[in-house]
């Protein structure tokens, strides 16, 4: 099954329409519509691999002409070359000596790869006729390591702290994890109530269902105005109760000493952490920002927008986030968020992955699960998103049971999308763009 070699690569600019109803609206992003670079590929036996990376409208098309210019270094290859050199094949899909200089590993360039490597693995996971998640936890750890590029992180992680790391968790393994984990599943919260743009009456009834679902932990986005950020919270805190959780998300929107002096407003709400409150590259910004509401119990999230895994680590380094919040598509797919999850574990940072978009939960919770069995056997303090959006599209969607991802189980990266879906939404030529542009007199 691995040795068929890699003879196409198709990508499609996939929108969807959400910012007609302010669906995933932010204090940044007014109207987004949430879209994908969708990567198909097939080898000449005719193993297929489903990819995306998650983008918000406007811009998808340069994703697309990236993947295109890295296609060059994936089409001809087997599976077999990729895997067996999982880490040597990342570098150099990330190190490309020309390509690299429009990047190196960040920006446009890396939202690409990761829709190309995305794809890989699923096409890996399918070899094999397992779940993404389920094909991480049988791996042998040091095969494990080997899809790892180290370079840059070996002050905070070697490869034999990597593999300790995870010998140690399989040492003290508690066998039932994985049992565990198929009966209950893992524990999710939810950002579908109180998008930005919504109304407060909208927020109430959304908040209402999801309290009769089960859902204990609601995120609210904040920071576009504090007194409708106080009005929005205390009506969500009232509605929850003492016990459930908040957190709030201001997506970026203010400058260090403002982040603390807006949280300190509404640390009244106890919020468990603010997620994203600066610019997304100013490590020392959120070290100074944790430092000044550590003592009002309010911990930083962060990691959408987080280029790679050297971020990360200086993140970690310097104290500047509490909670990590891997993405599966913003870094360079599993290879990365493998050091990612390792080094969160070394620093003893619980990883609370960042989901929805289109597609996003569907990959990452096979991450999450990875990380629970195989590298924290913790649920402490952890949690992974969950926004209910387009689901529909995806041949195998997340099950949310009693507010937990139930794991996955069909072979794969649960990422191929119906042909359907795509066509109708491909822009600016599929039928609901040509008839919202025409709508639109463009
Ligand atoms: C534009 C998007 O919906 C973001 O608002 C979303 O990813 C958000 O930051 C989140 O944490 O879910
Ligand atoms: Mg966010």
């Amino acid at each position: 099954m691995l040795k068929g070699k890699i003879a196409k690569l198709a990508v499609s600019d996939v929108r969807f329409p959400t910012s007609l109803e302010q669906h995933g609206s932010d204090a940044m992003h007014a109207n987004p519509d949430y879209s994908a670079a969708y990567v198909v590929i097939e080898t000449d036996d005719g193993l297929k691999g489903y990819g995306i990376t998650f983008t918000v409208g406007r811009g998808t098309e340069i994703v697309v002409c990236a993947v295109e210019a890295l296609s060059t270094l994936v089409i001809g290859k087997t599976l077999e070359d990729i895997v067996s050199n999982f880490s040597g094949f990342y570098r150099c899909l990330t190190s490309d000596s020309q390509m690299r200089w429009i990047g190196p590993e960040k920006g446009v360039i890396q939202l690409a790869s990761a829709a190309i490597l995305n794809a890989i693995w699923d096409m890996w996971a399918r070899a094999e006729g397992k779940p993404l998640w389920k094909l991480l936890v049988d791996m042998d750890p040091k095969q494990l390591i080997r899809c790892i590029d180290f370079r840059y992180i070996t002050d905070a992680l070697t490869e034999q702290e990597a593999l300790s790391e995870l010998i140690s968790i399989g040492i003290q393994l508690n066998y039932d994890l994985p049992e565990e984990m198929l009966k209950e599943g893992y524990p999710a919260y939810t950002t579908s109530c109180a998008w930005l743009g919504y109304s407060d009456q909208q927020l109430t009834q959304l908040c209402s269902t999801a309290l009769t679902e089960g859902w204990t932990k609601f995120k609210v986005k904040v920071g576009a105005d504090l007194q409708d950020d106080i009005r929005r919270c205390s009506l969500i805190r009232k509605m929850i109760g003492p016990e459930n959780s908040l957190m709030i998300d201001a997506n970026q929107r203010w400058d260090v000493a403002e982040a603390i002096s807006y949280v300190t407003k509404l640390a009244e709400f106890r919020p468990l952490w603010i997620e994203e409150p600066t610019c997304p590259d100013d490590i020392l910004g959120h070290a100074a920002i944790s430092k000044a509401l550590a003592p009002l119990g309010i911990g930083v999230a962060t990691g959408e927008q987080c280029h790679n895994r050297v971020m990360f680590k200086q993140f970690l380094q310097a104290s500047a986030l509490q909670f990590v919040q891997i993405d599966s598509c913003r870094v360079g797919s599993v290879n990365e968020n493998l050091a990612i999850m390792l080094m969160a574990a070394k620093f003893r940072v619980p990883v609370c992955p960042h989901a929805g978009g289109v597609g996003l939960c569907e990959l990452v919770q096979h991450l999450i699960l990875f990380d629970y069995i195989s590298v924290s056997a913790s649920l402490e303090n952890r949690m992974c998103e969950y926004v209910d959006h387009l689901h529909e599209h995806f041949k195998s969607p997340t099950v949310i049971r009693n507010a937990h991802y139930m794991p996955p189980k069909d072979p794969g990266f649960s990422s191929e999308m119906f042909d359907e879906s795509v066509q109708k939404h491909q822009f600016p030529h599929g039928e609901v763009w040509r008839s919202i542009l025409e709508k639109n007199g463009s």
